[in-house]
């Protein structure tokens, strides 16, 4: 089955209506679920990487998540915060299946990333700007958590460049948006390094689900209506791998309750809005500055695309749902305003 829409909202519209119409229930290893196999997917405009949804638009944790890629970490401690079911895949403190390590130190030294660039550079048409996230070693022996997404190839053709990613295990729900966000981002990433304009992305499925305790929430998603395609800025040009190692000196930062000036520490646009957005999460570790602080983030904010997620997390602080230690994304369920 393929599906093809403008947008991430325009795939999950279609999408969660197919699996509702065609799925068949299976049992995984995590719950029961509604599963369609083979499912391609093909986004035509990836910057439309954010749901607009009351409660698929994930900013904040899809931040944390690529930021954590970006990191080369495989600590829990990083991500968990962002995203805290992964607690429940952590081995002594290891995601063991975390893409960081795979990306960047492919056995101990090989930068997949560097490859990729290196390769388009050289031969541009290459066939061959694959990224591999799944090993043989996966399966050999049995791990708690292995990578969902097997690989993600690069395809410069015409002076845009697209993005196949292959995974072989997909949660249409939770992890969905946050794997669209992530490698887009990527992708965008690496058409910037090499000079070149973002293309179409493409997700090839082998196992697409939803678990049945999430049902309820895809009718809620599909009863919305079909979302308007709302695009992040272009990223700025220039090589934004450059930009990593500051995002994360000022994540970190952030993270020890610092307060900080986006706009001084990045001097662009773009990336300042990304280190605003962390500063709304994080916001809530001070709850009794936490309202004027998002409210004067909301106003600082150079794309009001943005503003709806601050909107959320006003409302919830509101109403002091989140508070100093909450996490960002109840991936347990809970709150259904976007967070
Ligand atoms: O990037 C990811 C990582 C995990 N999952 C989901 C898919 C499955 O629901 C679950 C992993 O379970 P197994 O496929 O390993 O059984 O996590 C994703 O959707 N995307």
């Amino acid at each position: 089955m393929e599906i093809q829409a403008d947008s991430l909202d325009g795939v999950l519209y279609n999408l969660y209506q197919a699996i509702r119409t065609h799925g068949r229930p299976h049992k995984g290893s995590r719950g029961d679920t509604l599963e369609l196999l083979g499912v391609s997917l093909r986004i035509l405009k990836p910057r439309a990487r954010i749901s607009t949804s009351e409660n698929r638009g994930k900013p904040f944790s899809a931040i944390g998540e690529l930021l954590w890629y970006l990191s080369g970490s495989n600590k829990l401690d990083f991500i968990s915060r962002y995203v805290p079911a992964y607690r429940d895949d952590a081995v002594d403190g290891i995601i063991e299946g975390a893409y960081g390590p795979r990306l960047l130190a492919m056995r101990g030294s090989i930068n997949q990333l560097d490859s990729i660039h290196r390769l388009l550079s050289e031969k541009q048409g290459s066939r061959r700007a694959v990224i591999q996230l799944f090993n043989a070693e996966d399966i050999a022996a049995d791990h708690k958590e292995i990578p969902c997404t097997t690989t993600l190839q690069f395809h410069l053709r015409e002076g845009l460049l697209h993005l196949s990613v292959t995974m072989r295990s997909n949660d249409a729900y939770f992890g969905l948006p946050h794997d669209v966000f992530c490698f887009t981002m990527l992708q965008e990433m690496i058409a910037r390094r090499l000079g070149v304009e973002l293309g179409e992305y493409y997700q090839y499925v082998g196992s697409m689900h939803v678990y049945d305790a999430y049902i309820e929430a895809i009718d809620k998603y599909v009863e919305e209506g079909f979302q308007a395609t709302v695009e992040m800025p272009a990223m700025p040009e220039g090589d934004p791998f450059r930009r990593v190692d500051g995002l994360l000196a000022i994540e970190a930062r952030l993270g020890a309750g610092e307060e900080l000036d986006a706009q001084a520490e990045t001097g662009d646009s773009y990336w300042a809005d990304i280190v605003r957005l962390l500063q709304v999460f994080w916001a809530k570790e001070r709850p009794e500055t936490q309202t004027g602080t998002l409210e004067r983030l909301r106003t600082e904010l150079a794309h009001a695309l943005y503003r709806p997620f601050v909107d959320g997390r006003l409302h919830l602080a509101r109403r002091g749902v989140v508070s100093a230690g909450a996490p960002a994304q109840p991936f347990d369920g809970g709150a259904d305003v976007a967070v």
